[in-house]
């Protein structure tokens, strides 16, 4: 699994005096599992953004097992992401109009000509994984809850060797963010993936063994 190290980071946005992010130096063990939590504004997304790629415009180091990803081209990153990266985002970015296993292969559809053998099983078997028993119902149809676990699933289907979510319980109600919490934590632990979750949830807070705060762009341990 991938470890991250990160030296001299510093991240601006036009408009800001200061950086939205620096980070001297920063390490995540591969296979451990973090939340990242802070007040809003604090810089927790930028910083998401930087650990995948999402955003390459800082300066420094941001390296998973020696690949820079500052140092590489958009769809450089977006391919090492794909083969890397499993995303929940707070808005789960479905489909609404393609169903729920549509949904969760799409990204193995368009990366691949032949959707891969057996990758239709599978999900179907993480769907069942994850509590939702009817693969075929429409993803506008579905609670928001479910929509969140729709995905869990198709982040974490080709075994990703990192798994990293933006807030992917607030827009849930408490019982509902319980279960995504409970599930994304359950089933990134056997993958032995690397977890890095944005949150202020209690259950993300713990239950995952690291808590980094960040603070107007600077990261202390809470
Ligand atoms: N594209 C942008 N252009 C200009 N400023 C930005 C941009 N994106 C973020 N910022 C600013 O950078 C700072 C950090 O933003 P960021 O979204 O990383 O914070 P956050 O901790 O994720 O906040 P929240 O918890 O509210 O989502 C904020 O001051 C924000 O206004």
């Amino acid at each position: 699994m991938p470890a991250l190290s990160i030296h001299n980071l510093e991240v601006r946005y036009p408009g800001l005096d200061q950086p939205a992010l620096a980070l001297e130096a920063f390490d995540v063990a591969a296979g451990q599992a973090l939340v990242v939590t802070g007040p809003s504004g604090a810089g927790k997304t930028t910083f998401l953004n930087a650990v995948t790629g999402l955003d390459g415009r800082g300066k420094g180091v941001v390296a998973w097992d020696g690949v820079n990803l500052i140092g590489l081209s958009e769809t450089a990153r977006d391919a090492w992401r794909a083969r890397h990266v499993g995303l929940v985002m707070q808005n789960f970015h479905l489909f609404p109009g393609l169903s729920v296993l549509e949904n969760v292969l799409l990204p193995q559809r368009l990366a691949h000509r032949r959707l891969p053998a057996g990758l239709r099983a599978d999900a179907l078997a993480l769907l069942d994984r994850v509590g939702l028993e009817r693969p075929h119902q429409r993803a506008g149809t579905l609670s928001r809850g479910q929509m969140q676990r729709t995905a869990v699933a198709r982040a974490l289907l080709r075994r990703p060797g990192i798994v990293v979510a933006d807030e992917p319980t607030a827009s849930l109600d408490p019982d509902a963010g319980k279960a995504v919490a409970d599930l994304l934590i359950d089933l990134s632990t056997p993958l032995g993936a690397t977890l890095i979750v944005a949150s202020h949830d209690p259950v993300f807070l713990a239950r995952l063994p690291r808590v980094v705060t960040i603070r107007a762009g600077r990261v202390g341990s809470a």
